[in-house]
């Protein structure tokens, strides 16, 4: 079955464009200061005009408030809410009053953090999984770790899912035969630097995706 893809962290019109050419099934924009990838509402407004209806728009946010999201939403037409170190009750508050798909990202380190993941079951509509950053780091996300997938070997997931976390061209293939998931989604992997996109790259991990 073909694997879905999202690429992340857009911020130009032909990073953009690159990601629709080469068969993304979901675009990110970062609504987080802190990221070099933050998108301004006015940036994201002309970069989601350009996206075609097949292709779904999803916000990254760390924890946000409602004035955050109801202007994030309105900029962009968000289709779905990809909610970082955002509690179960919130969550489900969040899906209440927007209406949106919610993703949930689960940090992922030890097997033990699965178990997370079962609480966003009444909450969320998707579980992301992403390897867990460092206490200390300034994201929460988008810093191209990996985890150990064989964790995810004989998980019940309670929800539809999708793998991130240093994922690449050159590991993706791998990624989906070991771990079976239906969607991945890329941020760094696809990058010249941190925050800036590269078409060559983009291209690259749509094809080895799909070859999969
Ligand atoms: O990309 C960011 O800057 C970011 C900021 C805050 C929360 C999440 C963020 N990125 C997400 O992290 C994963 C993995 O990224 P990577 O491929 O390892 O660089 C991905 O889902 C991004 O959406």
């Amino acid at each position: 079955m073909a694997t879905d893809a999202k690429i992340c962290g857009l911020s130009t019109p032909d990073t953009l464009d690159a990601a629709v050419r080469g068969g993304a099934s979901h675009v990110g924009f970062v609504f987080f200061a802190p990221s070099p990838r933050h998108v301004s509402f006015d940036a994201v407004a002309a970069l989601a005009a350009r996206v075609p209806p097949h292709v779904r728009k999803v916000g990254v946010f760390v924890d946000p408030d409602d004035n955050l999201l109801d202007a994030a939403i309105a900029a962009a037409k968000l289709d779905a809410l990809q909610l970082h170190r955002t509690a179960p009750e919130r969550t489900a508050a969040i899906r209440g009053r927007t209406g949106r798909e919610i993703w949930s990202a689960v940090a992922v380190k030890t097997r033990a953090d699965l178990d997370a993941a079962r609480r966003y079951a009444q909450a969320a509509d998707r579980v992301l999984y992403d390897a867990r950053t460092p206490d200390d780091a300034a994201l929460p996300g988008g810093m191209g770790l990996r985890f150990d997938w064989t964790l995810l070997e004989g998980f019940r997931h309670p929800l539809p899912w999708a793998l991130s976390g240093g994922l690449d061209a050159a590991n993706v293939a791998e990624a989906i035969h070991r771990t079976g998931a239906p969607l991945v989604d890329v941020s760094s992997g696809v990058e010249s630097a941190p925050g800036i996109k590269a078409v060559d790259k983009i291209a690259a991990f749509l094809q080895a995706t799909a070859a999969a």
